[in-house]
């Protein structure tokens, strides 16, 4: 068994919630609230901010120039066409970008904070794996529902399915399985606690969202 696919069995409960989710199953058959989608999108685009600052220092840790370049074209789609989907759903949702960080966001915020802090390339990969895995996991079964929906809807789908985010994953993936065989004991029981810990903040967040997140409103000009 991959190392990988061993940390995921470690955290089925919480892994199995979040990936058979009913914010996304309402996501996938167009039934979700769009006061639900437009709290979601506001503290996820917090998580963005903290996801872009976590995986460009896992470029900066990779042991080679050709272990590093998957992950720097991924930062590239994160900061072009998911930053710009993000905008126009904004607007066609007429939603304010800036929210406050409820609970659930800041707990994730700080999780990837850690990681990134933590100057170990294993941990950073943890947190990456699982945030990538989860969705690519949820949104798959959905991959012929995203034409039928609103742009906000299905390109979020879309996001994370198919060939390329299939790539994304087997990279992370391999990258954390070719890391574990080189760490001391100790430091696998890090990587277990990051990537239970991760896979349990996701779930929190999901469930978050589909009690429905407080939405920001601009603040007015008189
Ligand atoms: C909370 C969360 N986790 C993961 C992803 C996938 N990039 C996301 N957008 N938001």
């Amino acid at each position: 068994m991959r190392v990988t696919e061993f940390l995921r069995e470690q955290a089925r409960d919480d892994w199995n919630v979040a990936t058979k989710h009913p914010f996304t199953d309402a996501l996938a058959d167009g039934s979700l609230d769009p006061d639900l989608m437009r709290g979601y999108l506001q503290q996820d685009y917090l998580f963005v901010d903290q996801f872009v600052r976590l995986l460009a220092t896992t470029i900066a840790h990779a042991p080679t120039l050709a272990d590093s370049v998957p992950a720097a074209q991924f930062l590239a789609v994160i900061t072009g066409p998911e930053n710009t989907y993000f905008l126009r759903s904004f607007e066609a949702l007429e939603t304010e970008p800036h929210a406050e960080p409820t609970p659930e966001t800041v707990a994730f915020q700080n999780l990837m904070e850690e990681a990134r802090l933590s100057g170990r390339y294993e941990i950073m990969l943890s947190v990456l794996v699982v945030a990538e895995w989860v969705y690519l996991e949820w949104a798959t079964p959905f991959a012929d529902r995203a034409d039928d929906l609103p742009f906000w809807l299905g390109e979020w789908i879309t996001l994370h399915c198919g060939e390329g985010f299939e790539g994304v994953v087997e990279y992370l993936r391999s990258q954390l399985d070719k890391t574990w065989d080189g760490l001391e004991p100790h430091r696998q029981a890090m990587v277990e606690e990051y990537f239970a810990e991760a896979v349990k903040r996701e779930r929190a967040f999901f469930d978050a969202a589909w009690a429905g997140f407080p939405i920001a409103k601009a603040a007015s000009s008189s």
